[in-house]
């Protein structure tokens, strides 16, 4: 199965220096590791320097991969949409990059079961300038999966959508990581969806990694003072899961 593993990963936008020294352990495939940390910690930069969007110092090593970086999928937090495709069209557009124009059987009926999985059949043949930015975001999910991606990194996936339209993409994309063995990042700032969701979480604070590793034990009211300047607790609902409580901007 593959695995991501950063090593000392840095980027720069001119002079400024962005992402400094970022070092993981292995991230797994079939697992969901959640990038969080405030605004402009350089959470999306570190998954461009990753897909090699931006070039920078240190590397990201695949193990265990069959396509090299051709594996790696970046999912861009603002999707955009061309008018001219359907979504139906984007989709088996996007699913034949870096694999040849020929679309078999095979391939449609894998793009209709991800529309169903997703819950956007009925969309397949709308123009993809006439969405709702939620639809537009779905679409850009099926996309990004149509590319059967080793490693997928999803900056800000459910931003745009309604509660349950998050927590049906949430589940899916765990039981769909566990399924085709695909290491999945995302990029989250409701750190509920990840305490329920990600096995693991990386904080990232000022372009540096400040914590890593079990999504409940990095997610403590300390590091939510420290990281993100609020009083919270995380108390254990009636389900056993821990929920975090904000109390105050601190
Ligand atoms: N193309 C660019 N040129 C110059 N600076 C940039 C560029 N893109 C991002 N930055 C800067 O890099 C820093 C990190 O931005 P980044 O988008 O990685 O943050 P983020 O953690 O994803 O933020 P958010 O949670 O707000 O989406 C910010 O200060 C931002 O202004």
């Amino acid at each position: 199965m593959v695995s991501l593993t950063l090593d000392n990963l840095g980027a720069s936008y001119g002079r400024t220096r962005i992402l400094d020294g970022i070092t993981t352990g292995r991230l797994e495939g079939g697992c969901l590791t959640a990038v969080v940390g405030p605004n402009a910690a350089g959470k999306s930069t570190l998954f461009k320097r990753i897909a090699g969007l931006i070039k920078g110092d240190g590397k990201a090593t695949l193990e265990g991969s069959k396509r090299g970086r051709d594996g790696i999928c970046y999912m861009p937090q603002d999707t955009g949409a061309n008018a001219v495709l359907t979504v139906y069209e984007s989709i088996v557009l996007a699913s034949r990059q870096g694999a040849g124009w020929r679309v078999g059987e095979g391939d449609l009926a894998e793009i209709d079961r991800l529309l169903e999985s997703l819950n956007i059949a009925n969309l397949a043949f709308r123009n993809l300038g006439e969405l709702s930015g939620g639809q537009r975001q779905l679409v850009a999910i099926a996309q990004a999966l149509a590319r059967n991606p080793e490693v997928l990194l999803m900056d800000e996936p459910t931003s745009a959508l309604d509660l349950h339209r998050q927590i049906e993409v949430l589940d899916f994309m765990r039981r769909l990581a566990a399924k085709r063995g695909m290491a999945v990042l995302i990029a989250i700032h409701d750190l509920n969806h990840a305490l329920r969701y990600c096995d693991q979480t990386l904080v990232i604070a000022h372009g540096k990694l400040i914590a890593s590793g079990r999504t409940a034990d990095i997610v403590t009211a300390r590091m939510l003072r420290e990281t993100y300047r609020i009083d919270a607790r995380i108390e254990t609902c009636s389900q056993g899961l821990p929920h975090v409580i904000v109390d105050a901007a601190a």
